[in-house]
């Protein structure tokens, strides 16, 4: 019989994560996904429960790596409330299974992984898309993906500014106090981002708070919060003017907002992989993974 699962909690996870080792390895996986071999990965679209009592959604996330024997999967929930409460909005836990048996042998707190994975992936889209004299980062939002962004953009990269914005000025306090470098916090999101060379947007508006006409040409924006299909971050003049890049074409346009309310055309999958196989090109420059999306206005 199967020992019981180890239980990977909070400060734990904290102590086991660097971006310096998660980053390479989520840059291999997401080859391994992009090739769409079934031995490396198979990830379908994730399945997403509405708690519409509760404002928000359950979605959980399977994947299968049979070359490397890894199964899991993540449950996580998210939240558009505005109740006061302490508790993050997005919540997630990571259970790893015996592929060959089906027992459960690891159970993790999610919710650092979900922050550090997100941010990671948008930091590899820079990686292998931003302009490399770029010297200026915007973030708007300042919650829990902000942090983390600001932490593993500044990490990897050496920009000279970091801007910041958050509608009505919320958070901006605290994200200062909690990150470990400068920052300048910005009165509006046009503020943050004219002449910015990379941009995160990573709000819980349902709205366009970034819009095509303050946005550089060449600049790369990760737009990682409008993860539903009625949510938009960014605005159609944005999303018509740049190249858009998927490597799930099947999870942009079922999850992203930005890519199906926005009407941008799109084109057959690109035949000149770069290290990632982008399976999507639209007039706008634009990464989606399966959750999020990224930019590079042309
Ligand atoms: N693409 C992905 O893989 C992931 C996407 N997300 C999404 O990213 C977004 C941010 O996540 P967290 O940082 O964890 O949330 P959070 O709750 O910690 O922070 C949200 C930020 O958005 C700001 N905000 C809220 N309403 C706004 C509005 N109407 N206009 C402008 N700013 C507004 C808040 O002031 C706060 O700064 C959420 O929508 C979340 O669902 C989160 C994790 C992964
Ligand atoms: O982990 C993810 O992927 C998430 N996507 C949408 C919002 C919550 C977390």
């Amino acid at each position: 019989m199967a020992g019981p699962p180890a239980v990977i909690w909070g400060r734990e996870v904290e102590g086991l994560l660097r971006y310096r080792e998660l980053v390479p390895r989520l840059e291999e996986a997401l080859g391994k996904f992009s090739s769409r071999d079934p031995a490396e990965v198979i990830q379908p679209g994730r399945t997403t429960v509405p708690l519409q009592k509760h404002h928000g959604f359950m979605g959980l996330m399977p994947t299968y790596m049979e070359n490397k024997g890894v199964l899991c999967t993540k449950f996580v929930c998210f939240y558009k409330r505005e109740d006061g409460s302490n508790l993050p909005s997005t919540q997630a836990t990571v259970v790893l299974l015996d592929p060959e048996y089906g027992n459960v042998k690891a159970v993790m707190d999610g919710e650092l992984i979900t922050r550090m994975r997100t941010a990671a992936v948008s930091a590899i889209s820079a990686k292998l898309l931003m302009c490399p004299e770029a010297e200026v980062l915007a973030i708007l939002g300042t919650g829990a993906q902000a942090m983390s962004h600001y932490n593993v953009f500044t990490e990897m990269f050496s920009f000279k500014e970091v801007r910041v914005w958050s509608c009505k000025g919320q958070g901006s306090e605290r994200f200062c106090r909690s990150v470990s470098g400068p920052v300048t916090v910005c009165v509006s999101a046009e503020e943050a981002v004219r002449g910015a060379d990379v941009i995160v947007t990573v709000t819980r508006c349902t709205e366009p708070v970034l819009f095509g006409q303050w946005v550089k040409p060449g600049a790369h924006v990760a737009a990682v919060g409008a993860c539903r299909p009625n949510w938009r971050e960014l605005d159609d003049v944005l999303m018509k003017e740049a190249v858009v890049y998927a490597d799930s074409r099947e999870g942009a346009l079922t999850e992203s907002g930005d890519v199906i309310l926005s009407g941008a055309e799109r084109r057959q999958p690109c035949s000149n992989p770069s290290e990632w196989e982008w399976k999507m090109q639209c007039p706008a420059q634009l990464v989606f993974d399966q959750w999020e999306a990224k930019s590079c206005k042309s």
